[in-house]
């Protein structure tokens, strides 16, 4: 990972947090970035063994998710980081009904670009196991379970903001900072952060805290993408750091 940077620091609306005790300052690049952890959410994208598991979806596509186990334990990581901080912690899980009817027929592209769709197609033999609720490949892996107080949102595709509540979610809790973790990187990672962007959102990516499908290329592209154009990229140790502080005062004050 490239080194993130402490200065200059950027603020959403360029003033001071309303309550100092409340601001982290996030180490990244191409700037460091600060926000109240009140206007904050984790958001853990599509961690289901359909994208991190061996057996799961991409993995039968073809894509390589050798290499998923240390990305899972520093997501769990940054998982324990914002629960202790009081940051809200967002799952989304990608997929569609059993019968595939929110997945779209021939008229949705969808229907044509997923290679979970095309995979069952090209093999029979899988069909209704591939991202349908209620399956294995569906589920979220194993070490990382939702907790009381986290939200868990479906999503019908690669954008958590097409057709599912987050908007909503956000703005009802006045959160404006999306801090991202999740796999893929260049799909529903880069989906997300770009509607947030369009929305108004402040996305940062904890880039070791995500994954790629496709060659290591597409990750370079996506953290590229996100840090020229999209928002900031910054990594677990860097959110550990900047909320140590924070941690702190929330164990005091609750
Ligand atoms: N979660 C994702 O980034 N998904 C990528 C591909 C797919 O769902 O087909």
């Amino acid at each position: 990972m490239r080194e993130l940077k402490t200065r200059p620091i950027v603020r959403c609306g360029g003033g001071q947090a309303a309550r100092e005790d409340d601001e982290i300052v996030l180490a990244g690049r191409p700037e460091a970035i600060a926000m109240s952890r009140s206007q904050a959410a984790l958001i853990v994208v599509d961690m289901q063994n359909a994208y991190a598991s061996i057996g799961g979806y991409l993995d039968l596509a073809g894509f390589d998710v050798s290499t998923t186990g240390p990305v899972i334990e520093r997501i769990a990581r940054a998982i324990e980081i914002a629960r202790a901080a009081g940051i809200q912690v967002i799952f989304f899980q990608n997929g569609w009904d059993a019968d595939y009817v929110e997945a779209g027929g021939p008229g949705s592209p969808n229907w044509h670009k997923s290679n979970a769709l095309k995979t069952m197609r090209q093999r029979p033999e899988l069909a209704g196991q591939l991202l349908a609720k209620g399956t294995w490949d569906y589920a979220l892996v194993d070490a990382l379970t939702p907790q009381p107080g986290d939200i868990v949102l479906p999503k019908p595709r690669y954008s958590g903001f097409f057709n599912t509540p987050l908007d909503s979610i956000l703005r009802a809790r006045s959160i404006r900072h999306l801090l991202f973790s999740g796999i893929a990187t260049n799909v529903c990672v880069e989906s997300t952060l770009r509607d947030g962007f369009f929305l108004e959102y402040f996305g940062t990516v904890l880039e070791d805290a995500t994954y790629q499908a496709g060659p290591p290329s597409a990750q370079a592209a996506a953290i590229f993408n996100i840090e020229t154009f999209f928002g900031w990229v910054s990594s677990v140790d860097a959110f550990a750091a900047a909320c140590q502080p924070a941690v702190s005062h929330h164990r005091e004050t609750v």
